[in-house]
């Protein structure tokens, strides 16, 4: 069997791995009713993940009449994270073919990694309810480098890699986020067509695109 071109896969979480607009959707929308806010639909929701909650929460404020007050904002981040951890896994699932592609890296000899901007408590919790901890080598949380390490810097990435022992790696992720970090990091981007896009699918700027797990494999050995 021919070698496969990337020993280490560097994937993002939401949008990537798992659908998890559909519980990040309704946590959002208790924090907004807490100031009386309307609720965002979760095909507008779906645009706002990427950055981590406290962006989300930022973006839907000013969609539903406009920032708050730094202490209101850090009040509605709790809410959100209160409702949030208690439904993490309600309707959060694997996309179709994830844990199969993922096992199907790990079989080539694969080493995987997250490095999601949620926060590492939470997204330890995600995984570990949906029974996928142990596919990965390593795991970067939003919060896990401080904050403002978070992507686009590749530094949580990079951190991975070094973890990892390995200079030679390809990152799978859905938004302008994850494609900044990858390139800074100077790794090929491979996007998600089904996942969470802060801009057009078509302006996303990733080396390849899949519209299903089942290209995954195929897709990073043609970019190695
Ligand atoms: O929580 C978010 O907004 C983003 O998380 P992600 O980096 O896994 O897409
Ligand atoms: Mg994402």
């Amino acid at each position: 069997m021919q070698d496969f071109p990337f020993p280490i896969i560097l994937f993002d979480l939401d949008g990537t791995l798992v659908d998890s607009a559909r519980d990040l959707g309704p946590a959002l929308n208790v924090a907004l009713a807490a100031i009386g806010r309307p609720p965002v639909a979760e095909s507008e929701t779906r645009g706002m993940i990427g950055g981590g909650t406290d962006m989300m929460l930022a973006k839907a404020l000013e969609a539903t009449g406009g920032m708050v007050d730094a202490a209101t904002y850090r009040r509605l981040g709790d809410t959100l994270l209160d409702h949030y951890w208690a439904h993490i896994a309600d309707h959060t699932v694997p996309y179709p073919g994830c844990l199969a592609a993922l096992d199907a890296l790990l079989a080539q000899g694969c080493t995987l990694a997250l490095v999601t901007n949620k926060a590492e408590k939470p997204a330890r919790e995600l995984l570990e309810a949906l029974g996928m901890t142990d596919r990965f080598a390593a795991i970067y949380g939003g919060d896990t480098l401080g904050r403002e390490r978070a992507k686009p810097l590749p530094d949580m990435l990079l951190a991975a890699m070094t973890d990892l022992g390995g200079a030679r790696a390809a990152m799978v992720g859905d938004s302008t986020y994850d494609v900044r970090a990858g390139k800074a990091a100077g790794l090929p981007v491979v996007t998600c067509r089904f996942g969470y896009h802060d801009v057009p699918v078509a302006e996303l700027g990733g080396d390849a695109m899949i519209d299903h797990f089942d290209e995954l494999v195929g897709v990073l050995r043609a970019l190695g």
